[in-house]
């Protein structure tokens, strides 16, 4: 007898929580408290047989049931029809989710870095074991942007994914461009309220973030995209006079999560995923999500541009998603039907920096004489970059601050120019260089 059989002689879905953290407390709590509005949904009376804990012998919330706290795992699993791994990380995340799924029964998990990296495996012992995976928490905590993806959109060809996908790094940047708070102070903040990855500097460093970006891709594209194929920088050098100085000149600093399918502007088929920290106009949507707030627009063929927008971290909220998945692995156990499975037919190619759109806005100090000016001109034009607009700053010393901002160009091209304005005689300092997204 299959579990899901099980489940729909008795009409009780068996359900195993790994990890009691900051979102497994919050489960425990809504799955309790909500029971009735569950079964309701799902047609299933929804149990929770054990929470696997590290150390039964902690301290817990006062909602979380003593009795059903266990060190052993392996001995809990086989005893259920439906697992919610919430500890992250990789291991033992991944061997347990693994010895589920191969065993027939359902995931739910949040954790993006299992999946990002171990993708191509987790989908495998899907299909290996009849059973389904859900991971709605996995990308912007309650926003639910994998259902949009997977399900809501699975009718359209996405062009575009674009979006702020890091609650702790919003945060962060949020605080220093709106109060002036140090990048640290920030931080502390941000892991007092519970939004921060256990290891902060996955969170920082932009890992978090391209974990979500490679799921985000894989599912908008039908491709499979792994978090070795996102390029990343995170947002440890974002001082806060870049962010005071980008507010200035009609720009907000994002770390953004940006996925793009081309033939874009004549370039070749492909996609190409990045997570940097950009120049957004303070006109755009993007600029205006604020604190740990998350949001993702994405650009479909047919339905145009969309927005996802909402709480990505923090317990509440991202058990809210976790929970929507119970609930529908629930309705499943007993109803029939499953999750949509691991779609990749489309395999497109993944963008290196010759054929990846982007733009920059670069600042230089430029020796104010004739033809310093046409000099640096003449190197983005060999270049092939097209500048947008030039401005200058001030003349100070015989010193002039030029901001060039370009239109698209490759990723590569903006490489060398830059490399070549560094060379540049009459330049005296290359000043900084953003990425400049969603004009
Ligand atoms: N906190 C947030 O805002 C969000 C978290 N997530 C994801 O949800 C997952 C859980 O995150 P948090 O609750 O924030 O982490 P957390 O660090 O607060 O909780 C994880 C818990 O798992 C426990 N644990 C670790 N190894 C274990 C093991 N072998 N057996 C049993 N328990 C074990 C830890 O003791 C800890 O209590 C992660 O994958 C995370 O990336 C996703 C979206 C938002
Ligand atoms: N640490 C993450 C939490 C959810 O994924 C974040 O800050 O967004
Ligand atoms: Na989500």
């Amino acid at each position: 007898m299959s579990t899901s059989d099980t489940a729909r002689a008795d009409g009780v879905v068996r359900i195993a929580l790994i990890g009691c953290g900051t979102v497994g407390s919050q489960v425990v709590r809504l799955l309790t408290e909500h029971g009735e509005d569950w079964a309701a949904r799902s047609g299933a009376q929804l149990e929770l047989v054990g929470i696997a804990v590290r150390d039964a012998a902690a301290e817990r919330d006062p909602w979380v049931p003593r009795e059903l706290l266990t060190e052993d795992v392996s001995g809990l699993i086989e005893r259920t029809d439906v697992v919610v791994e919430l500890i992250g990380g990789i291991e033992p995340a991944r061997t347990l989710v693994l010895e589920a799924l191969r065993g027939g029964r359902t995931v739910v998990t949040g954790n993006k870095a299992l999946l990002a990296a171990h993708g191509p495996e987790v989908h495998a012992a899907v299909e290996s074991g009849d059973a389904d995976l859900y991971y709605e928490a996995a990308v912007a905590g309650a926003i639910p942007v994998v259902y949009g993806l997977r399900e809501s959109l699975a009718g359209d060809n996405v062009v575009t994914v674009a979006g702020i996908v890091n609650g702790t790094t919003n945060y962060i940047l949020d605080e220093m461009t709106m109060r002036g708070l140090s990048f640290d102070d920030a931080l502390a903040q941000a892991q007092q309220l519970g939004y921060a990855e256990a290891d902060p500097s996955s969170d920082i460093d932009g890992h978090d973030a391209a974990a979500k970006a490679a799921i985000l891709a894989s599912l908008a594209f039908h491709t499979r995209v792994g978090i070795d194929d996102v390029p990343v920088t995170g947002i440890r050098d974002v001082t806060v006079e870049d962010v005071t100085q980008a507010r200035e000149n009609g720009y907000v600093m994002k770390l953004l999560a940006v996925a793009r399918r081309t033939p874009r502007r004549g370039r070749p088929a492909g996609i190409a995923v990045r997570v940097h920290p950009a120049l957004v106009p303070e006109t755009h949507p993007l600029a205006a999500v604020h604190g740990p707030f998350n949001a993702v627009v994405v650009e479909a063929e047919s339905a145009g541009r969309l927005m996802f927008y909402g709480q990505g971290a923090g317990g509440v909220p991202t058990a809210s998603a976790v929970l929507s998945d119970i609930v529908a692995a629930a309705g499943h156990a007993i109803r029939g039907g499953h999750a949509p499975r691991e779609s990749t037919y489309a395999q497109l190619p993944l963008l290196g920096p010759e054929a990846t759109p982007a733009r920059t806005r670069v600042q230089i100090s430029l020796a104010d004489q004739p033809g310093t000016l046409a000099a640096v001109a003449g190197i983005y034009g060999e270049e092939n970059v097209s500048i947008e607009s030039v401005h200058q700053q001030r003349s100070d010393e015989g010193v002039a601050r030029i901001t060039i901002t370009s239109h698209v160009a490759t990723e590569a091209a903006l490489e060398r120019t830059v490399a070549r304005l560094v060379a540049e005689r009459s330049v005296e300092d290359v000043v900084s260089v953003s990425r400049v997204e969603g004009e």
